[in-house]
């Protein structure tokens, strides 16, 4: 165990973003499938012996990649993704329990674009652990320009942070169909009480819904096309195929994958998800026009 020492995994957008982030205080480490010629790019061994670990791989990734590449040596980790995996619609807090301990685990939430963590922009994160002393640690790493604030709130942190993702889809779409800025923001206050009403079924604090992990990613992701999410809802409002929009996005658009969980979670505990659902039927081909007034009517 290389103590003391701090590695991220996964050298995507957010990835890179954490490790300059985490780099201003300490040396970090990163890792990732694909080699990069980045300052201390790491082989995942070498990575995966650091004490810290923050990883930064898509949801839907996450489970095969635990299950290939990791084994728990007391390792603290920090997950940076955002999304419910689509095939089991299991939240990723309940993949991690089956390899790392509570105590040794937190989860990243609240509004970040990369592209601005990465050129230092001030923002505030929130660390959501059951283990205070695991976010007392992280905390230190972050650099002066991230203030970051603790919860214990770990399921309500992780739904909004992937419920935000298919909110900011609709958002696109409703901006691509040039619905006005009165529709756009009914759609993301609706939004709000739909993803605080289902992670209350399963036992998110609604606090967590008004706070950074809940307003603040949606108001950041619904109302920007520096999210990749919003430019997906722009892309099917155009008439594009989601097959083109993905090749054209070229990084994850986690709301994807995480309105088929949502689609599958709410049929099975029959939670009122409205839009949500209009998000996976326009992704499966319907036309978005009619998803405004069937969302209207209804
Ligand atoms: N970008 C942002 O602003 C933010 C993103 N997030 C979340 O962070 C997560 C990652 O997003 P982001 O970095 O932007 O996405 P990107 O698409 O930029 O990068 C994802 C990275 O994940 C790695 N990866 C993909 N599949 C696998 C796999 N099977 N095994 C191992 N590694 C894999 C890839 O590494 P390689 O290229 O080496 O193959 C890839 O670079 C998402 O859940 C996203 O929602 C959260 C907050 C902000
Ligand atoms: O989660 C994000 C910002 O907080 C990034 O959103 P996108 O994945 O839609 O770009």
């Amino acid at each position: 165990m290389r103590k003391g020492q701090i590695a991220v995994i996964g050298a995507g957008k957010w990835g890179q973003a954490l490790h300059f982030a985490l780099s201003s205080k300490q040396e970090c480490f990163i890792s990732s499938r694909t080699k990069r010629d980045i300052k201390n790019f790491v082989d995942l061994d070498f990575a995966l012996s650091c004490e810290y670990l923050v990883i930064a791989i898509p949801a839907q990734e996450i489970r095969t990649w635990l299950k290939e590449n990791f084994v728990f040596k007391n390792q603290k980790i920090l997950v940076a993704s955002k999304g419910i995996e689509a095939s089991s619609g299991e939240f990723l807090n309940n993949i991690y329990a089956d390899f790392v301990p509570d105590e040794n685990i937190g989860f990243i939430s609240g509004p970040s674009f990369a592209a601005e963590v990465i050129k230092a922009l001030p923002c505030a994160l929130v660390l959501n652990s059951k283990s205070k002393e695991l976010y007392d640690e992280f905390s230190k790493f972050f650099p002066d320009f991230i203030k970051t604030y603790y919860s214990k709130d770990i399921i309500g942190a992780e739904i909004a942070g992937a419920y935000k993702n298919v909110l900011a889809i609709a958002s696109g779409i409703c901006e691509g169909l040039n619905l006005g800025k009165n529709a756009q923001a009914s759609l993301i206050a609706r939004g709000l009480v739909e993803m605080q009403r289902f992670g209350k079924h399963f036992g998110a604090k609604k606090a967590t819904f008004l706070g950074l992990s809940g307003a603040g990613d949606l108001f950041l992701t619904a109302n920007s096309t520096m999210s990749r999410n919003y430019r997906v809802g722009l892309g099917l409002a155009q008439g594009k195929s989601l097959e083109l929009i993905l090749e054209e996005l070229k990084e994850v658009a986690e709301g994807v994958k995480t309105a088929t969980a949502i689609e599958k979670l709410s049929n099975k505990y029959t939670i009122y998800t409205p839009i949500a659902k209009e998000v996976k039927l326009i992704l499966d081909g319907k036309n978005p026009k009619d998803s405004l007034k069937d969302l209207i009517k209804n």
